[in-house]
């Protein structure tokens, strides 16, 4: 049966979206279709349409301030449709997303390591 979506304000767990987005493969029959290299290539057919969002309006100040409310919403959807694959792809390829994203951010940290100059500003 459909999960109700509740709105609060809590965060959504990348391993909610992830069990929704296989719920929603299963019930279709359509896991088959769930392959890593078919949500690769959904995946970045997805990016495409993020990109083609942004496609000859010149460079876009933080927070959209010019774009009308329907243009918003497109966008909302279409990065939508780029995590949901991505939290999908890291599933079937028995990846914890999440995990493995601090642990990038702390390798990042290393290999980026603030400057003097970086470690006095507040
Ligand atoms: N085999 C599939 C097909 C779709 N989806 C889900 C994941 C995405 O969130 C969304 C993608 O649907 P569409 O392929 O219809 O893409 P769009 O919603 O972007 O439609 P369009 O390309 O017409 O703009 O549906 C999925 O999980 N598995």
């Amino acid at each position: 049966m459909q999960k109700k979506m509740e709105k609060t304000n809590k965060d959504v767990p990348l391993k909610e979206l992830s069990e929704r987005v296989a719920e929603f493969a299963r019930v279709r029959g359509w896991d088959k279709y769930h392959s890593p290299r078919n949500l690769l290539l959904a995946l970045v057919g997805e990016v495409g349409e993020v990109t083609e969002i942004f496609q000859w309006k010149g460079e876009v100040a933080r927070g959209l301030p010019n774009w009308s409310a329907a243009d918003k919403e497109h966008l909302g959807e279409e990065l939508s449709d780029v995590l949901l694959y991505l939290v999908r792809l890291a599933d079937v390829c028995g990846v914890d997303l999440g995990r493995a994203a601090l642990s990038k951010i702390l390798k990042n940290a290393t290999k980026y390591p603030l400057t003097p100059h970086q470690q006095i500003q507040p």
